[in-house]
């Protein structure tokens, strides 16, 4: 379990992370999401001991990480995938690493084959691609085989095949009981891979929550109606008290919020209205995540990696 409380820290002018509390549970997939510039790497750093907090605390299992008997058992991390020697092979930086942390040297192997680099293994790592050097990263992140996961933004730069590989791997480490902790800007990917969000802007929590609910509180659902009879149809709706607007997109389409597809199915059989099609809109994650924090996507809207403009 990863506990953070009052969690401050503050360079000069900026205060990076303010006043952060949130738990992260095991057996779960946890997406920690913000903005580029939100705090999260340093959030995770603060977590990992490699930033002091300004103020508050974080805590591994309980205890502070400088103060974990066994850290790499406890808590293994990717934060920056290019941090490898670029002259040492895959096998002998996980080797060092084992050897400098007294785990049993045969975990390496096993890290190796988990995470697909077995073929590479003696390639030196200043050779792999973006997508070699993160699962490298993660193999040893894997090698005291802990029970507490951090991974910062993982599936930056990868292939469709790359992400949609940290996304199982996430899925199944979280299945076994772990506490995985994943950071990313890419809402439509966490929708994918995390079944709880920390959301954070400007170094402050937005939310913590379900991201099933976090869904269906903050972005409105719709319901899309397409009918050779469209005026009779909005009558028939309006002198319900239905709100509805043309469809963007669409001829002979309407867009209806504040009703579900069965009440708007059910009034157009009893006008006697023909519909050609009738589909629920269900909000997307990013959607909701601009509804929740208003003035933080917009402070990201410059930023062209920012939220407001990944994904569609
Ligand atoms: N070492 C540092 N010195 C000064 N400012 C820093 C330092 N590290 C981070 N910051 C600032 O703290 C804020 C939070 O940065 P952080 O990298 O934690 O955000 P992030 O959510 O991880 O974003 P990104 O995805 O872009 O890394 C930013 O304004 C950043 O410029």
């Amino acid at each position: 379990m990863i506990e953070t409380r009052g969690l401050t820290k503050r360079y000069g002018p900026t205060l990076a992370v303010d006043d952060l509390s949130f738990t992260i549970q095991p057996g779960r997939v946890t997406g920690f999401v913000g903005p580029n510039g939100a705090g999260k790497s340093t959030t995770m750093r603060m977590i990992l001991g490699l930033d002091r907090p300004t103020s508050g605390h974080a805590l591994i299992d309980g205890r502070p990480y400088g103060d974990l008997d066994h850290p790499l058992r406890t808590v293994g991390a990717l934060l920056d995938a290019k941090w490898v020697h670029p002259n040492r092979s895959a096998r002998s930086h996980l080797r060092w690493l084992a050897r400098s942390n007294r785990l049993p040297a045969g975990r390496v192997d096993e890290v190796l084959d988990q995470v697909g680099l077995t073929a590479v293994a003696d390639r030196r790592a200043g050779t792999f691609s973006l997508g070699m050097s993160q699962r490298l990263g993660i193999a040893g992140a894997l090698l005291g085989d802990p029970g507490i996961l951090l991974f910062d933004e993982p599936v930056n730069g990868l292939d469709p095949e790359g992400i949609v590989w940290i996304r199982q791997l996430m899925r199944h480490l979280a299945g076994e009981g772990r506490s995985v902790l994943v950071s990313s800007h890419l809402l439509p990917e966490m929708a994918l891979t995390a079944t709880e969000l920390v959301v954070i802007g400007r170094g402050r929590l937005i939310t913590q929550s379900s991201t099933a609910d976090f869904v269906d509180k903050a972005a409105t659902s719709s319901v899309r109606v397409r009918s050779p009879q469209l005026l009779e149809l909005a009558e028939v709706l309006m002198r319900q008290g239905i709100e509805v607007h043309a469809a963007p997109d669409g001829d002979q389409t309407l867009v209806v919020t504040g009703t579900d597809t069965a009440q708007v199915g059910e009034l157009a059989a009893h006008a006697g209205v023909v519909l050609h099609e009738l589909a629920l809109h269900r909000g997307s994650l990013e959607e909701a995540f601009m509804h929740i924090t208003g003035h933080d996507v917009e402070y990201a809207a410059g930023n062209q990696n920012a939220l407001a403009t990944t994904g569609r």
